[in-house]
């Protein structure tokens, strides 16, 4: 399956980089969307993509699906046209806390007989928060996020401080970069602006935790993950690096766990 990749930053290259190594996959990352090509002028050589600044070039390339991999205002300006074309995979899932743009995106997927993959992203659960709700019984769903206090804009405090407390949509309002976490499980959930977040600048944290709790008729659900950050980008965690490389593998797999 051949990937397109929109943005060439911290998880694009991660993906570029194990895709590259991995010689089991049948994965192959074909080409690039930037928005400067000079800037990233020497992927090309290294892992042999070619390289595009225009939208429609990019998509009309050798490749199967897409990855965004960019930021909010990017899913904004090319998923929508992107899906008259070919599949994409979403990262910056804040974006769909728009409800019209969350539209759009839907009702352009339907009549292009295309599918939108929303991966987890840097958290977990989400899964059984989704089945937790498909009857509409879930009471309450929280999500408490400790970042470094750097990546969360606060570098000079010395003791954690809580930075945000209210609904998703206001948190990703607030924090596009680094809460795009609270819109996946508000998605699979209770909604955005019942979905209840907290989000703790802390100066002794070195890693990107994510605590959340669900109550409903199923019972209680608490889980906590203590992410390491994608060393390229320390607000970024691993994990949701690789929850777009788990995403792509399944794909074409016939065989779906845990869903
Ligand atoms: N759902 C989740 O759990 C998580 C989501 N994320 C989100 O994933 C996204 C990517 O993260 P990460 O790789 O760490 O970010 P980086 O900042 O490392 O990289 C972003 C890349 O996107 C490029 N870009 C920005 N706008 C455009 C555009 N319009 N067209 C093409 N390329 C563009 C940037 O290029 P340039 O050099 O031109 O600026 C840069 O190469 C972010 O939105 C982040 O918030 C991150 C972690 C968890
Ligand atoms: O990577 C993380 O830990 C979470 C993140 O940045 C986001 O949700 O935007």
């Amino acid at each position: 399956m051949n990937i397109g990749i929109i943005g060439a930053g911290a998880i694009a290259q991660f993906l570029m980089e194990e895709i590259q190594k991995d010689t089991e996959t049948d994965l192959s990352v074909q080409s690039l969307l930037v928005r400067d090509t000079n800037k990233y002028a020497t992927l090309r050589e290294t892992f042999g993509i070619d390289l595009f600044d225009e939208v429609d070039a990019f998509l009309d390339s050798d490749i199967d699906i897409v990855v965004e991999a960019a930021n909010i205002e990017a899913v904004k300006s090319l998923v929508p046209h992107t899906l008259e074309k070919k599949d994409v995979v979403v990262i910056s899932i804040g974006a769909l806390a728009d409800k019209t743009f969350s539209e759009t995106v839907y009702s352009t997927a339907e009549t292009f007989h295309r599918s939108v993959y929303l991966p987890s992203g840097a958290i977990g659960g989400i899964d059984l928060i989704q089945n937790a709700s498909s009857l509409g019984e879930v009471e309450k769903v929280s999500l408490t996020t400790r970042k470094p206090a750097h990546s969360l804009g606060e570098p000079g405090i010395t003791e954690e401080k809580v930075i945000f407390h209210g609904p998703a949509s206001d948190a990703i309002e607030k924090f596009p970069k680094n809460i795009n976490v609270s819109i996946i499980l508000s998605l699979a959930g209770k909604g955005i602006r019942e979905t209840e977040v907290t989000i703790i600048a802390d100066p002794n944290a070195d890693k990107n935790e994510h605590a959340i709790k669900a109550i409903g008729d199923f019972g209680t659900f608490t889980a906590t993950i203590e992410n390491n950050p994608l060393p390229s980008n320390p607000k970024t965690s691993y994990l949701a690096a690789l929850s777009i490389l788990g995403t792509l593998k399944k794909v074409k797999s016939p065989l779906r766990i845990g869903t």
